[in-house]
């Protein structure tokens, strides 16, 4: 029997099975065509734009790369269009791994211009390149044979919509696997991905090389359904369509990435009608009006204000409807108004308003009760380390060990540098002189990743979850390490690959369980209460099975009852032999739990020992009080 979720889906495979049969008329099949390419651009473009949050303003580059290159190795090499269409994709992917590398210092808007620039530079490159692309004169493609023939436009549309089905399936896979998580991941929080031990630049440059190949086929397969390629159709206009498309239809939604294909391939033909576009904004209109009106009612004024501005647009574009007689030289405008409003009012596109919010609920992922954490305790040696920002020293020739499989607690008045030190410690910042040593080997200088995968795990001081994932997805993030599955595997769905994958769902239950989460495993981290967040940032630690484990004021904000329960899986976890560095203001916690404690005042070690021993320390008290109370 069919799953409810899997229901839609027959159906729309059943009608894009019968649509040829229903509506053969090839304008209408040419559409459809157009409509599965752009929705297999759109898949692709979901995993970078949607999952891994990077923007593009660049796509159609990708799109004209796959278009030109699938052409020129068919007419000129005489490849057979399914090589050709591999080769597509192959050669996109290496453009998008360029991308990657020239976006990786970059974010946001900079971002934005990095892929425009890319776009902008693509489009002229071909347009110049005559002698390989014939430049702006365009070069004809013939559609591909079969037993002699020319393929017809009915045969073809199958070949389109078979692809489209492949891309369903693989990026469905892809997203649902620990890839997809690393995705989200690095979108959410880029600094608790790589102290999870997942390199940010390798996963970002996979997310373009993907998003790359997968406009390649479509630009591949447009080439040939349009049988003509030429430098004009790649332009940033498209790109905004691709975008447009994403947000539009909703991110992380492959029915979204179809209806945004839809949407967009549909808006230039509506645009080139008058009488459909006044038809349009008088509905938007009155949907605006029926919100404002709505709202009113609601919770009054700052409603209004929500609703208010979409009215103003939409009002805006039926008075304008009127004013003009072409719509066709406003087209960037628009698209960009559209891009606008769906992103402050449709932040999750056309699916947004078919989805359920999914509740909180218990899970039934069965439980393991072979918990596994740490390996082995190893010790922690810190010698010499010193950290500078310019003329800030907020480090200063500090030295300590941290015994195997005890708890040392780091503590000093604000600004004396423990969240500093907890930086060099997992790589985040590589210190200005001195090592950490890690069992008495040598790790400052690598990368967080690196250091993370040799046995140091951390939390943060600001909780740094990825807040659209799970509380069970979270700690399989912390899993990813132990995830050899390839992108072939997942998209086949192999044995090895499910068993990968159940196996981290039993372990990231059983972490949930020893924090005392498992009733929220299918909670999102954005909706669980503080306490429970620090919890599962604990758990999530937990999962790299560290040799040592960093706290960074874990009781932060807490509520009694919440510091209560802290303290009792921090016991639970010293019991499992984990080394833990604890940086707290709460003395109590400190007292009760810590063998060992390091005070830093101005970046300096100014007392060590027991902590009872530490508390009486008159330089403590000094640093903690003042002089004068001292
Ligand atoms: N990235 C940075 N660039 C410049 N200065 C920094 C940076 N990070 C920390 N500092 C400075 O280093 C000093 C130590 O800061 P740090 O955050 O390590 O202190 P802390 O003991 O963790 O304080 P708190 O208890 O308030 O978190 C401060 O003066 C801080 O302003």
């Amino acid at each position: 029997m069919f799953q409810r979720t899997r229901l839609p889906w027959a159906m729309l495979a059943l009608s894009a099975v019968a649509l040829p049969l229903a509506v053969p008329l090839p304008y209408y099949l040419h559409l459809a065509i157009i409509v599965g390419i752009y929705a297999i651009v759109l898949l692709g473009m979901d995993l970078l734009v949607g999952y891994t949050g990077q923007v593009s303003l660049g796509h159609a580059a990708f799109f004209g790369i796959g278009a030109y290159a699938a052409g020129l190795l068919m007419t000129r090499l005489g490849l057979p269009f399914g090589l050709a269409l591999l080769a597509a994709a192959a050669i996109a992917a290496g453009f998008g791994v360029l991308l990657a590398a020239a976006a990786l210092r970059v974010s946001g808007p900079y971002l934005a211009m990095v892929t425009l620039a890319f776009g902008t530079i693509v489009q002229i490159l071909i347009n110049e390149m005559d002698w390989l692309t014939l430049g702006p004169i365009g070069l004809a493609v013939d559609k591909p044979r079969w037993f002699g023939e020319k393929l017809t436009t009915t045969q073809y549309y199958y070949v389109v919509w078979g692809f489209v089905a492949l891309a369903l399936v693989c990026t469905g896979r892809w997203a649902s696997s620990h890839l997809g998580r690393a995705f989200e991941a690095l979108r959410d929080s880029p600094i608790a991905t790589e102290c999870m031990g997942i390199g940010v630049a390798r996963y970002k440059a996979i997310a373009f090389a993907l998003s790359a190949a997968m406009a390649g086929i479509g630009g591949a397969l447009y080439a040939v359904s349009e049988e003509y390629i030429s430098p004009n159709t790649y332009n940033f206009e498209l790109s905004l369509l691709f975008l447009l498309g994403v947000i539009f239809g909703g991110r992380k939604s492959r029915a979204g990435s179809l209806l945004g294909a839809t949407v967009v391939v549909m808006l230039p033909t509506l645009l080139d009608s008058m009488a459909m576009f006044r038809w349009l904004a008088a509905g938007a209109t009155a949907a605006a009006l029926y919100f404002a009106v709505r709202s009113l009612r609601g919770d009054g004024a700052a409603a209004l204000r929500r609703a208010g501005p979409p009215l103003l647009v939409t009002a805006g574009m039926l008075v304008f409807s009127y004013q003009v007689q072409n719509l066709n030289e406003h087209r960037l405008s628009i698209f960009g108004l559209l891009i606008l409003l769906a992103v402050f009012y449709l932040p999750d596109g056309l699916m947004g308003l078919f989805k359920a919010r999914p509740q909180g609920r218990a899970t039934t992922a069965p439980s393991s009760a072979l918990l596994r954490i740490a390996s082995e305790p190893k010790a922690l040696g810190i010698r010499d380390v010193t950290m500078r920002f310019g003329g800030l020293t907020a480090l200063d020739s500090v030295s300590l060990d941290v015994q195997p499989g005890t708890i040392h607690g780091l503590i000093g008045p604000n600004g004396s540098g423990k969240s500093t030190m907890m930086n060099v410690l997992t790589g985040v910042y590589t210190p200005t002189a001195g090592r950490v040593l890690l069992a008495g080997r040598p790790i400052q200088g690598t990368s967080p990743a690196r250091i993370a995968s040799q046995g140091i795990a951390r939390t943060f001081q600001n909780v740094q979850l990825f807040w659209e994932m799970t509380a069970l997805q979270n700690v399989k993030v912390g899993l990813h390490r132990g995830m050899r599955s390839g992108l072939l595997a997942l998209a086949l769905d192999t044995r090895a690959a499910r068993e990968h994958e159940a196996g981290a769902d039993a372990q990231a239950m059983a972490l949930l369980e020893l924090v005392g989460l498992a009733g929220d495993a299918a909670t999102d981290a954005r909706d669980l209460p503080y306490g429970k967040q620090r919890l599962l940032e604990i758990a999530r630690a937990l999962a790299l099975q560290p040799a040592v484990l960093l706290l960074d004021e874990p009781a932060a904000g807490l509520t009694a009852p919440d510091v209560a329960a802290l303290m009792q899986v921090l016991r639970k976890v010293k019991g499992f032999g984990v080394t833990m560095v604890l940086i707290e203001h709460h003395m109590d916690i400190v007292m009760a739990l810590c063998d060992a404690v390091t005070v830093l005042d101005f970046g300096q070690k100014i007392s060590e020992g027991q902590a009872h021993t530490v508390r009486n320390d008159p330089r403590v008290i000094s640093a903690y009080l003042g002089t004068a109370a001292a």
